[in-house]
């Protein structure tokens, strides 16, 4: 899809908010919005009771979308009042700072990003973690990928998480890694939900009100793209550097391309690439083959001066493992596919990074 995030941007600023007489970027409106090859999705957070002209609204601005040769248009409408909450925390209403602000106990945060959905980020990012937590790291993993939260499943925890004050949430924890996740605070079938309003408010108290205790890193499994998750946790928060996670594929690659921008942009330093389903590896006979293509990542790297950080095999167990709840790390720690993980968790320790 060639039409950009600034495209979809001025095509909605000529769509009008009934209520305020603003457009619906103006008016604050527009929630959320992810840009990709996908389509366009955002989130209109709306008062309830103008929820018919507001109903037009969102019509219009389907329709202007659509026009734009935009294929798959995906506008929820929700209204703070309807969404269900996590735990209902009192006593918490905190002074809403300006900038970023530290996470209590955290020493370090690193996000783990990829420009497009199924690069295995969320298997990168619970091998890192388990692989630092190996290290003698204390680690701690924040699932913010609200469009499919899949590290309960990764690292096997099942349960919602308790808040026995009311003002903060306790995390899980499993093979050592300190664990929160949205999709832990919802129940499975409503995970849409949480595209909605209550997005940005779940975030930070992913953050700011889980108790992650005493933290060497937290790493944070983004959602794929470059939409208002990303933004809004580079300016809450101080992200110490940001993994880029791509296949060797171009389009993947240009994608990558874009998350490299945003972090540029937004002055977190790229730690480096990772090749992911790199090279395909039999699970029967050990043969080498490169179903994607190969070493396209290390080129772009290189191109870019980030650093490649490794070429992460695409081998049946490291998905089997995943699927089991005991990410390869842990469930198979001296197998070849295992070492390249924890060559990652070693090369940033001793970076100081994690
Ligand atoms: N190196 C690999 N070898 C084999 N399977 C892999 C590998 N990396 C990821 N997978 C599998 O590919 C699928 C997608 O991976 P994953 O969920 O980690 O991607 P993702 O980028 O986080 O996706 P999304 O952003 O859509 O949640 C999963 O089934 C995972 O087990």
């Amino acid at each position: 899809m060639s039409v950009t995030r600034e495209d979809v941007l001025n095509a909605l600023k000529t769509v009008k908010d009934p209520v305020t007489g603003n457009d619906l970027v103006a008016a604050g409106l527009v929630r959320a919005l992810t840009v990709d090859e996908n389509g366009v999705r955002f989130v209109m957070e709306i008062d309830p009771a103008k929820a018919d002209p507001m109903e037009k609204a969102r019509a219009e601005a389907e329709a202007k979308l659509k026009s734009l040769g935009i294929d798959k248009v995906s506008v929820a409408m929700t209204a703070h009042s309807a969404a269900p909450k996590p735990p209902e925390l009192k006593g918490t209403a905190r002074p809403k700072p300006a900038g970023p602000e530290a996470v209590p106990g955290v020493a370090r945060i690193i996000a783990i990003a990829s420009g497009k959905g199924g690069v295995g980020k969320s298997t990168v990012s619970a091998n890192i973690a388990t692989a630092l937590a190996a290290e003698g790291r204390k680690v701690g993993l924040l699932d913010a990928d609200v469009y499919g939260p899949s590290q309960p499943r990764m690292l096997g925890v099942t349960g919602r998480p308790a808040s026995p004050d009311n003002k903060t949430i306790l995390p899980l924890r499993n093979h050592g890694v300190t664990m929160m996740s949205l999709g832990l605070m919802t129940q499975e079938d409503e995970a849409v939900v949480w595209r909605g309003p209550m997005l940005m408010g779940a975030l930070q108290q992913m953050l700011f009100q889980v108790q992650w205790g005493a933290l060497d890193v937290l790493i944070v499994d983004l959602p794929p793209g470059t939409g208002d998750v990303q933004m809004t946790l580079a300016q809450k928060t101080h992200l110490n550097g940001a993994i880029v996670v791509s296949t060797p594929q171009d389009i993947a690659l240009l994608d990558a391309r874009k998350g490299i921008d945003m972090f540029n942009k937004l002055n977190v330093p790229i730690y480096g690439l990772i090749e992911n389903m790199s090279t395909h590896i039999c699970s029967n006979c050990g043969h080498e083959e490169h179903i994607f293509g190969h070493g396209g990542v290390a080129k772009q790297a290189e191109k870019m001066g980030v650093p490649l950080l490794a070429e992460v095999p695409l081998h049946l167990d490291i998905r089997t493992a995943s699927d089991g709840g005991a990410p390869i790390v842990v469930s198979q720690p001296d197998s070849p596919q295992a070492q390249v993980f924890r060559g990652i968790a070693k090369q940033l320790i001793a970076d100081g990074n994690a």
